[in-house]
């Protein structure tokens, strides 16, 4: 739990609005979105407008505020200032619709199948998916074994399948494969495309330029707690608009 005064959303529970249950969580439209902390802006006048399907990856240099904007389009962090909507439905209450996936697992200390099971009985799922999610991730001959005992990379999968397995109309990963090697990259990325294919809304953050460039439909680039670019995948890499993303893609510092 962190101590500083940012400030995260209480788990309270909400009223249901019905209609806006009912509606698409996209297009997301975020507007003059600021995130302070004593006194310094972390995000500043973030605008974003998502629409519909595919992968938007968000890069930028060390503490630009990629996690940070993650969690707050997610719901888990309230705004200092402006406004967050899934197709008129707040941040918060449309954290239960999506999933986030961070880069360093957090499993239960229970088999692999359990961990799964848990969130399948949680969400009211059908519970017989189990196996299938298993066997999509590769882990369905490491159902019986202690979360604990998997390997890095299997983690990661099993993070993953547990995300799939609540059905997330937007699924957001940050930086899920940062400490993987290369076999178990490839591994994610096929996963995390399934899923696009299949309708689900991805927000990729990542260093990875390569990933990037393999994953992105779009790239929003982050700069100092700004949105410096947002531009389509075609366009973004051989021409970025912005100098911070042209020195970035280019390997020079960006301060
Ligand atoms: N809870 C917090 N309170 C105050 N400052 C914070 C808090 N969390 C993050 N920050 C600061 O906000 C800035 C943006 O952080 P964030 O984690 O979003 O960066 P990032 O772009 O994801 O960076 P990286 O690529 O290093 O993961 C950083 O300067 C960080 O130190």
């Amino acid at each position: 739990m962190s101590d500083l005064p940012i400030t995260a959303v209480p788990p309270v529970a909400r009223p249901r609005d019905e209609a806006a249950m009912s509606r698409p969580l996209l297009p997301l439209r975020v507007s003059g979105l600021r995130l302070a902390a004593d006194g310094a802006a972390l995000l500043d006048g973030v605008e974003l407008s998502l629409a519909p399907g595919g992968c938007t990856v968000i890069m930028g240099p060390n503490g630009a505020g990629k996690s940070l904007l993650l969690k707050m389009l997610h719901g888990l962090l309230v705004p200092s200032g402006g406004e967050v909507s899934w197709n008129g439905t707040s941040a918060a209450q449309a954290t239960a619709r999506q999933a986030l996936v961070f880069q360093k697992p957090v499993l239960l200390r229970r088999s692999v199948a359990a961990n799964l099971d848990f969130v399948l009985k949680a969400r009211g799922r059908d519970r017989s998916r189990r196996d299938a999610l298993l066997r999509e991730v590769g882990l369905l001959h490491k159902a019986r074994q202690p979360a604990r005992l998997l390997s890095g990379g299997e983690a990661q999968r099993l993070a993953l399948a547990r995300a799939l397995a609540t059905d997330p109309e937007v699924l957001f990963l940050d930086e899920p494969t940062a400490s993987l090697d290369p076999a178990s990259v490839l591994v994610i990325e096929r996963i995390v495309g399934a899923a696009r294919d299949r309708g689900t809304r991805i927000i990729f953050v990542t260093h990875d330029v390569g990933q990037a460039r393999r994953m992105a439909d779009e790239v929003v680039f982050l700069h100092r707690g700004r949105v410096a670019e947002h531009s389509h995948a075609d366009v973004f890499f051989p021409e970025p608009r912005s100098q911070p993303a042209r020195d970035y893609l280019a390997g020079r510092i960006v301060l």
